[in-house]
């Protein structure tokens, strides 16, 4: 399965690169803290070897031993995944327990591996390569942000049926943005070099389910009636920074300037994930960049998206729940304070692959499934997922739609080449 070369070979290599990341920083860690850091830096390498070893080695799930908020849930998670075994099976152990729970548990065991060395236990293992991907998609992200400013400036004059085709490209353009995404390629570059805004037309044929009509009623409808003084939530469930999250800065962006939401709310990660998904420093880290660029209307974006931040309409959340091990359908017992807050959408869009295989549990399902269904009682607001497909998991397709495909072209679901807006709430 694709779930069996995921673990076998991307997270080895993934460790490794990681490793040599440390290494390279060695005289960095110097320069800041002296000896002291050269000896932690020392210590992450030695415990992400173990790390490695264990993993390659197939050895049983260890607790987490390092004091961090979320360190008692997850060692209840992984006495949970225990109990799931019988007896005769023994320890619960990396090729055989559930994809998604090892995983998540390769990503906290980094984060592990780092807090645990002090005084470089700030350090994400990760950044490079964002930043990375950041520059290698400049071009991409100049003629985004030309196109949105230029949108901009027309806005008032489009009428109806403009303005939602404008939506319908931007949506585009932010599922495509998906495919890039370092855990998919094994932490290698894998930045936006084909022209995206230009090719939506072509890509279209590979929308598998395509409920952005759906999307624009809602909204539209939400601006139509809105009172006065009223607010439209749209919240955005990030997934990766660089050029994947300006393709979602760019849409929130539209989505005020449009009147079609008031506020747009964004979660990220409190952790380093999934090499490429974004924290609170990836997305302070871009907007500046994109500020300080040359392009004049590159850096108009930059700035118009701070001045958003500063008047609130754009805020920020972090919270733990996104880098637990646990499927969406638990979040009202693990982290209700959460599933409170996301209630109070009248949007929610979760962005790519992970987030996917958490609000489907990441189970075989028949490919026929209802997506309501698979979501398992997890229902807190009208919600749609944007995704490139990247794992062996789909529902809500026509009967026999996925059976054809996996005839024709075997590896069609992880491969990044389809994608999907799928809706779920009140038509
Ligand atoms: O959530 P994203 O960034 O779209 O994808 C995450 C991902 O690359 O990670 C896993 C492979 O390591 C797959 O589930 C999935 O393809
Ligand atoms: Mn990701």
């Amino acid at each position: 399965s694709f779930a069996y070369l995921t673990i076998k070979d991307r997270t080895p290599q993934i460790l490794t690169k990681v490793i040599d990341t440390l290494h390279r920083h060695k005289s960095e860690f110097f320069e800041k803290h002296g000896e002291e850091g050269v000896e932690a830096e020392k210590k992450a390498i030695s415990l992400l070897s173990k790390l490695r070893n264990e993993l390659q080695t197939d050895k049983p799930f260890i607790p987490l031993v390092e004091k961090f908020v979320d360190t008692d849930i997850w060692n209840q998670y992984l006495e949970y995944q225990q109990s799931l075994l019988n007896e005769s099976d023994g320890k619960s152990r990396w090729f055989y327990s559930p994809w998604l729970f090892v995983e998540c548990y390769m990503y906290r065991r980094i984060h592990e591996a780092i807090i645990q060395s002090p005084p470089i236990d700030y350090f994400d293992v990760f950044k490079e390569s964002k930043e990375q991907n950041f520059y290698e998609s400049q071009e991409s992200i100049i003629a985004l942000c030309t196109l949105l400013q230029q949108l901009i400036r027309t806005i008032e004059d489009l009428d109806e049926k403009q303005l939602k085709d404008e939506f319908f490209k931007l949506l585009q353009i932010s599922l495509w943005g998906n495919k890039c995404d370092l855990s998919f390629s094994g932490g290698e570059s894998s930045s936006q070099d084909t022209d995206v805004l230009n090719s939506l037309e072509d890509l279209k044929p590979f929308i598998l389910l395509n409920d952005m009509e759906h999307l624009w009623s809602l909204l539209s409808n939400c601006k139509k009636t809105r009172e006065k003084a009223a607010v439209t939530r749209v919240y955005i469930v990030l997934d990766n920074s660089g050029f994947e999250l300006v393709t979602d800065l760019v849409l929130a962006n539209f989505l005020l300037s449009s009147e079609l939401a008031t506020e747009v709310h964004f979660y990220g990660k409190t952790i380093p994930w999934f090499v490429s998904d974004t924290t609170i420093h990836d997305f302070n880290w871009l907007i500046e960049q994109v500020k300080h660029s040359n392009h004049k209307w590159m850096s108009k974006c930059g700035a118009d998206w701070e001045e958003y931040i500063k008047m609130g309409k754009w805020v920020y959340h972090n919270h733990i729940f996104w880098t637990l091990p646990h499927e969406y359908c638990a979040m009202p017992q693990v982290a209700p304070d959460l599933y409170a807050e996301l209630q109070k959408a009248h949007l929610i869009l979760f962005k790519g692959d992970l987030n996917y295989r958490k609000l489907t549990g990441d189970r075989k399902w028949e490919f026929s499934v209802p997506f309501h269904q698979a979501l398992n009682g997890f229902h807190p607001a009208p919600l749609c997922t944007i995704r490139t497909l990247k794992a062996e998991i789909q529902v809500g397709l026509q009967p026999g739609q996925g059976e054809q495909l996996l005839a024709s072209e075997p590896s069609w679901w992880t491969t990044g080449k389809y994608g999907i807006f799928q809706y779920d709430g009140p038509l």
